[in-house]
Order: C-alpha cells, then sequence, then structure tokens
C-alpha cells in the first residue's frame, strides 16, 4: 500500500507567481509526492454574479474579480509546471473550465483533479475524459444520487477515476468529516477511495489513511495568518512534513504485518520483562505455602516461574526461607 499524497496550494499564492514558485520549494522538502494547483479563467468559468465565499480583499470587487487576480498565463504554467519536474513532484490542477482543460494539456498534465463544486459539471467531465487521463473526482456537497450520475457518466467514457470523500466546509469540523463515506464509496464504485481533507488537523488525514484512504489531499499554507479563502483549513510546511511522515510510517507497519505465534525473536527480552515467583515473608521449614506467601519479581529464570504459582500453592517447603528470595523447586515437596 503507497498512500498518494497531495498537497493543495489552490489559491494560497493570493496571484502570486513568485509565492507559487515559493510553496513548490517549500512543499517539496515534506515529501508529498503531488503539488496541486487551481487552474482559474474567469471569463471561461464566472461571472459578475458569483457571490463570494470568503470576502477579505477589498480589492476584489466581485469574486469575478478575484479569479482574475488569480490567474496565470500559459507561460506562467508552464514555469510552475517545469518548477515541479525540476524538484521531483507530480503538478496537478484543478481545471474549472474546458478552457483551463485545453491549457493544462498544453502544458502536460498526466493526470486531472475535478473539484467538488465540478461533480454536476458534466460538460467538464466530458473535456477531461476526452484526455484519457486518469482523473481524481472529489464529492464534497454531493448525494450518492449525484455522484452516481457522475461516475456513470465516466463509466461511460471509460475513463480511469478515483474518488474522494470531501466535505465543503472550511474548516471542517470533526462531526462533518464523513470518514465512514470512504468504505462506502469503495464498496459503492469499486474503485481507489481518498480523502480531501479540509480539517486542517494531520490527525484528520492520519486517520482517513488508516480507514482506507489511498490518496491524501489538504490545502497548504505557509503561516495561517495569511491572506486567503482556504487558510482556516490548511496545514502549514512543519505540520505537512509530520503528516507525511506519520503516513509514510502507518504504511510501512501496515505492509509489514507481524506474525504472533512466532515470538522466538523475543527470547533474551522476555528473560529481562518475565519473573520469577519468591516469597512475601519469612517463611519456617514445613510451611505449606498459600497464595498469599507468593510473590512474582524479575528476572525470569531465577526460580521458579511466575506462570507455576499454582503447581507450588499446598506444597510444603523443604528449608527456612526469607522474605523476597526467590523459590526454587528443591525449595518444597
Ligand atoms: C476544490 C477542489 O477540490 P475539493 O473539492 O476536493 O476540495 C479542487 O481540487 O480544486
Amino acid at each position: 500500500m503507497k498512500v498518494k499524497i497531495i498537497a493543495e496550494i489552490a489559491q494560497a499564492h493570493d496571484g502570486s507567481l513568485g509565492m507559487a514558485h515559493s510553496y513548490i520549494d517549500a512543499l517539496a522538502k515534506t515529501g508529498v509526492n503531488t503539488i496541486k494547483f487551481q487552474t482559474h479563467i474567469a471569463d471561461a468559468e464566472s461571472s459578475i454574479y458569483e457571490p463570494f465565499r470568503v470576502k477579505f480583499s477589498k480589492q476584489d470587487k466581485t469574486r469575478f474579480d478575484y479569479w482574475k487576480r488569480m490567474e496565470f498565463t500559459l507561460s506562467q504554467w508552464h514555469e510552475l509546471k517545469q518548477h515541479c519536474d525540476d524538484v521531483g513532484l507530480e503538478f496537478m490542477s484543478s481545471p474549472f473550465s474546458n478552457a483551463a482543460v485545453d491549457v493544462l494539456e498544453e502544458v502536460g498534465v498526466s493526470s486531472y483533479k475535478i473539484g467538488s463544486g465540478e461533480v454536476n459539471n458534466l460538460l467538464l467531465l466530458e473535456k477531461i475524459a476526452q484526455t484519457g487521463k486518469p482523473i481524481i473526482l472529489s464529492s464534497g456537497m454531493s448525494s450518492y444520487k449525484e455522484l452516481d450520475e457522475a461516475v456513470n457518466f465516466l463509466t461511460s467514457k471509460g475513463a480511469n477515476f478515483s474518488i474522494l470523500q470531501c466535505t465543503t466546509s472550511y474548516p471542517t469540523l470533526p462531526e462533518e468529516y464523513g470518514l465512514n463515506v470512504i468504505s462506502e464509496l469503495k464498496e459503492r464504485y469499486n474503485v481507489p477511495v481518498g480523502f480531501s481533507d479540509h480539517s486542517a488537523q494531520i490527525g484528520t488525514g492520519i486517520t482517513a489513511v488508516a480507514m482506507g484512504a489511498e490518496i491524501l489531499e489538504f490545502h497548504a499554507v505557509f503561516n495561517k495568518e495569511m491572506f486567503g479563502p482556504d487558510v482556516s483549513s490548511s496545514l502549514t510546511m512543519p505540520e505537512i512534513a509530520l503528516l507525511v511522515k506519520s503516513v509514510r510510517n502507518f504504511e510501512q507497519a501496515l505492509n509489514n504485518p507481524i506474525d504472533k505465534s512466532d515470538n522466538s525473536e523475543f527470547k533474551d527480552l522476555k528473560a529481562i520483562f518475565e519473573k520469577s515467583l519468591a516469597i512475601n515473608k519469612n517463611l519456617d521449614k514445613g510451611h505449606i505455602i498459600e497464595f498469599s506467601d507468593l510473590e512474582a519479581k524479575k528476572p525470569a529464570n531465577k526460580g521458579i516461574s511466575a506462570s507455576k504459582f499454582q503447581d507450588v500453592i499446598g506444597k510444603e517447603t523443604t528449608r527456612v526461607i526469607k522474605q523476597w528470595e526467590f523459590l526454587n523447586i528443591e525449595d518444597i515437596k
């Protein structure tokens, strides 16, 4: 088992190409597999009527203005992809219009992500399916009826796809994670399933992986005091590095099941940890040993094993035994 870990930059660059490049360098040090952007082309995906989800900047009069400010040119996208290639990370970007798919095809992506808001945008699904590339479909806000439709559509196009459990809520609270949906999606669609996390907690991703997520995506941010609609649901670089390390540890554990029927490798340790029977009070010769006379002390193999205490009860001592002495087989008859 190997989890695909995707760090989502989305709009954390706030429209700055330099900042976008800085994120690539910083994330390359965390061990993630993939860096994901969002390719926004305001004219193709939005209009002046789109309301704000989070309004945080006075300079963007409308959300359309905001998307406009988040655009990169084709040559800038090429640069970003090249930078990801240079640091050995997969470049991904979610398209929000068919025009954005054309940009990403020019740039040369190897797979596509479909954000939760696009599940019912069959026009976009058709365009992405036409590329023949693997697809990761997110599922926030979607009912099973809607997902069934998207899945049937992608299946009818012969698409190779996986699905992410996602709750569109920023930040997502524990009662909203829907970790149960991971196994439900797997059972319902029989495709690889992952988790798109907006909780801003590293424990959520680790738990999702433990519950079967094969793809893990989360938002990245340099600092939680920065501007941006996703900041409150994002992880910082040290948090991401710790999350990646934890997921890799989990994979290694899962890929190495241990055999509890053979404990021979613990022979020496058992001699240190285990115990031998001892006497907890001064006993005369001829005393009949009772349960209340016994204690178990370290190390093992100093006398009768503590596991054999029942064989000792009712036996007669053959000598005077002092408090805290070990009990040996020749001390009883
Ligand atoms: C919005 C996106 O994804 P999700 O719905 O998984 O957050 C995205 O990938 O751009």
